[in-house]
């Protein structure tokens, strides 16, 4: 014995009606003997409450909208049933509309609908669709019966919400189950008092009439037809990774359905529950799909939880005061204050302390919360026991629900290190000690955030995913970048469950920002066909965006976009850069970033910054974070200038060395940065700091390489006409160097708390004599590596070497994040 129930929208269109004309024939084939209840056609019971009012406000055009309800129903039976059984059908019909015309004539004329006549009205809504759906089970040959509910179920006089009497009502259901033959099909929502007159059922309605025939019958099981694949793990709507829940318990569905699982209404199968009928959510228009079983086993065996819900739009209420602590009876006077004024609490928390209370309500009841407090706590406000009340407004709450997470630690610890790492302020917690669900208090802004990432750090669906968006993505490292993602998506996916997604790019032209992510093959055309580009209105979009895990890549050299940096950080957004120009600015806009995004719990990384792709910074940090003390560093820090002295020979023109370093991408978008040292400088600066020392950019020494005339030259060419005047002191350095047995290298240097660079010729015993290409070399010694400095060695500039650089900080970022 099965019960099954078809909601509005099963039975809301002649197509609908046949998927569940045929779901009900499949199942006799199979032998199953049943009771099927059917709720209103989708959006007549909304009408008639319309209608009603009209009629009830003495608006006389309710009679042209109950003709069109009438149609609808008419329209119905057209397209059910063959034009011969159709007759006696629509003659019925039309007997049950000129009942409701009645009806409404009879509310006009008094103008006032009571609840009890609203509920008459209502009733029709189940007599209607219940009375079409048997009729066209009969006319295609499966044998169906019409059981009005009213003569079944008995309740109060409670309209509107009415109360069973069970005892009653299980006999008369067993009596016309004995003696009712084929399908029984039953209306939905309605019932009647002890009188006979109509009453309904309230919230959940028709689920609360299939629970109850179920429970009366002693059903197998109930089946709910709806439009969805059963309950999912969380809103579909806002978590686009949400999927259905197999298997979850009658507790953990009722704490999920608490916090707006709209799918069924768990309290109206108290009576299943109570016989451990299972009961199956599956949808109408997706047959096939199992859907997810309501019983006495929890879903969470898969997974720590079995779903996460959200009350989007709370205020929160705090009472707070001195005079409190101690005191028995403060709670139990605000709650039996609350419950006097039927004010619906939703979540409350108390500190051990007992300095506060907090609770959550409705926004629409806060005003009268707070005057119904200051009314009712009037004395102990006026002898200052309790202090002002306070209300929080644009709140929404989180919960996590499971019974995997009883007496299993780590839940509370995954979801409030995910709200941490995403920058998410928690306002309020609340956990029972039923250890079911786990609720958090929110800034509203932040709803969808922490939805997605919490339901990715719980349910691992398709992996972590990164939010990646590029400032400079045609630039040489930009792009190099993105062709090395898109070459190794495939690989971080199926090895590290990590997926880039490519969110926003921006150049000096265009910009564009897709949060399903821009196709890595495409991101080109995207690109182009995006908005004309305005950085400040970029940043200001991915900010509003708020997407969990999110990093901004900053692959140019510019000096605005620094300015940019602490917002970004401050907004919870981490950031990854090659451009050094923020790390080399004051001392004070150095230590600004670094404590806005520890304090903003994000990450800001430039490995690049120094030595491209060369593990400098991280092991600088290494070195710093275990205790180490730095005495010295020395290095070659410019795969521009190395490159250079490597290369030219006397007789070459020493601009076309230059040239090439360039066209092989070792120098800066402007290579006067590297010939005059700046970039040198800006390094050597950086690794100072990260060392320890307080030093601004004019306390480098710079020894010069340029001539006054070079370094003066207003564009990049007058730069390179000017070079070329000099070449024969380069030619000198050079041949000197090499009478001498020594190679030239620019050389940076930090000792005794002082930085200084500038160009030196050195012996076969040096240890940066082999250097060859763009090779940069950096040795530090320091209290441990006293004797043998440690040393890095490797080409240092150049596409490839830097943007990978950039890549594995995107993926440290990403394990950080995870
Ligand atoms: N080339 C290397 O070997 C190397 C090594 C380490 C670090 N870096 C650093 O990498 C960064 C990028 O170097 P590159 O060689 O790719 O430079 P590039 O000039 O090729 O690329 C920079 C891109 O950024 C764009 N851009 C500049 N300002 C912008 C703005 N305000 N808004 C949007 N887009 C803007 C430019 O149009 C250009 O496409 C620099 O900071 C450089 O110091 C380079
Ligand atoms: N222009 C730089 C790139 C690396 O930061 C160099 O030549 O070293
Ligand atoms: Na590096």
């Amino acid at each position: 014995m099965k019960v099954l129930k078809f909601g509005g929208t099963s039975v809301g269109t002649v197509e609908s009606i046949n998927q569940v004309i045929e779901i009900i024939q499949n199942n006799v084939k199979e032998g199953h003997s049943m009771a099927v209840v059917f709720s209103a056609m989708g959006g007549v019971t909304n009408r008639f409450i319309e209608i009603g009012k009209m009629a009830a406000s003495g608006d006389t055009e309710y009679s042209e909208h109950l003709h069109s309800v009438e149609e609808r129903h008419f329209n119905a039976i057209r397209g059910l049933i063959g034009v011969k059984q159709q007759s006696s059908l629509i003659a019925k019909i039309k007997v049950i509309f000129n009942e409701i015309e009645d009806l409404l004539r009879g509310i006009s004329l008094i103008r006032d609908i009571s609840p009890r006549t609203m509920d008459l009205l209502l009733s029709f809504g189940e007599r209607l669709s219940t009375t079409i759906i048997s009729a066209t089970l009969n006319a295609r040959g499966t044998e169906a019966s019409f059981i009005d509910a009213r003569e079944v179920i008995k309740t109060d006089s409670n309209f509107n919400n009415a109360n069973v009497n069970f005892e009653v009502t299980d006999a008369n259901i067993q009596k016309m189950a004995n003696e009712n033959s084929g399908v029984l099909c039953v209306t939905g929502f309605v019932a009647t008092n002890d009188l006979g007159v109509t009453t309904t059922l309230g919230r959940g309605g028709s689920d609360y009439t299939a629970s109850i025939i179920g429970a009366a019958l002693n059903a197998d099981l109930i089946e709910i037809w709806t439009d969805v694949n059963g309950m999912m793990t969380s809103d579909p709507r806002k978590v686009k990774k949400a999927f259905t829940i197999p298997q979850i318990s009658y507790a953990e569905a009722m704490e999920l359905s608490h916090f707006g699982a709209k799918v069924i209404y768990p309290p109206s199968l108290t009576p299943a529950f109570q016989k451990q009928i299972p009961v199956k959510v599956l949808n109408t228009f997706n047959a096939e799909h199992p859907g997810t079983t309501v019983s006495s086993h929890s879903g969470s065996t898969a997974y720590s939880i079995t779903g996460i819900s959200s009350i989007d739009d709370i205020s929160l209420v705090n009472l707070q005061g001195n005079g409190m602590i101690g005191v028995a009876g403060v709670s139990a006077k605000l709650f039996s204050l609350l419950a006097a004024n039927h004010i619906s609490v939703i979540l409350i928390s108390q500190a051990s302390s007992e300095h506060s209370i907090c609770f959550a309500i409705n926004p629409t009841d806060a005003e009268r919360v707070k005057d119904l407090i200051e009314e009712g706590f009037e004395q102990e406000i006026a002898a200052g026991d309790i202090d002002k009340v306070v209300v929080q407004e644009h709140l929404s709450i989180i919960a996590v629900v499971g019974e995997g997470m009883k007496s299993s630690s780590g839940t509370s610890g995954k979801l409030f290190s995910v709200l941490g790492r995403n920058g998410i302020n928690v306002v309020a917690v609340a956990q029972g000690s039923s250890e079911l669900n786990i609720s958090v208090v929110i800034s509203k802004k932040d709803i969808s955030k922490a939805l997605n990432a919490i339901h990715e750090r719980f349910f691992e669906v398709d992996g972590f995913t990164l939010n990646v968006f590029i400032v400079g993505p045609t630039g040489l490292i930009g792009k190099t970048l993105l062709s090395q993602i898109n070459k190794q998506s495939a690989y971080l996916k199926a090895n590290n469950n990590l997926n880039i997604k490519i969110t926003g790019l921006i150049n000096s032209r265009q910009m564009v920002i897709n949060e399903e992510g821009i196709e890595l093959g495409s991101w080109k055309e995207e690109l182009v066909k995006g908005e004309k580009a305005n950085l400040s209105e970029f940043i200001s979009d991915v900010k509003e965006l708020n997407l969990a895990n999110s990093v901004f890549i900053d692959s140019t050299a510019n000096k605005d976009i620094v300015q940019h940096y602490k917002g970004i950080l401050q907004s919870n957004i981490s950031i990854i850069t090659p451009n050094k120009v923020a790390n080399s600015s004051t001392q004070e806009a150095y230590d600004e970033l670094k404590t806005t995004a520890r304090r903003h719990n994000v990450q800001f990384l430039y490995e690049t910054n120094v030595g491209a792709g060369l593990p400098i910074i991280n092991t600088l940090q290494g070195l710093i974070n275990s205790g180490d003390e730095i005495h010295q560093i020395e290095a070659v820090l410019s795969g521009t200038l190395a490159f250079i002295f490597n290369n030219f020979e006397a007789g070459q023109s020493f601009v076309d060395v230059v040239k090439e370093a360039k066209a092989q991408g070792f120098t800066e978008p402007d290579p006067r940065e590297d010939l005059s040292g700046m970039d040198v400088a800006r390094k050597i600066l950086i690794l100072a700091r990260e060392s320890g020392l307080k030093l601004e950019p004019e306390d480098v020494k710079i020894e010069p390489l340029l001539n006054d005339d070079s370094v003066k030259a207003a564009s990049v060419e007058d730069f390179y006409v000017e070079l070329a005047k000099d070449n024969s002191r380069f030619e000198s350095l050079i041949n000197e160097a090499k009478e001498r047995g020594e190679v030239l290298r620019y050389i940076a240097r930090l000792k005794d708390g002082k930085a200084s660079i500038g160009l030196e010729a050195i012996g076969r015993a040096h240890p940066f004599f082999n250097l060859a290409g763009s090779e940069n070399i950096i040795a530090f010694t320091t209290e441990r590596y006293r004797t043998n400095p440690l040393v890095v060695k490797g080409p240092g500039a150049g596409a490839e070497v830097t943007a990978m650089g950039v890549f594995a900080d995107i993926i440290s970022l990403s394990s950080m994040l995870k």
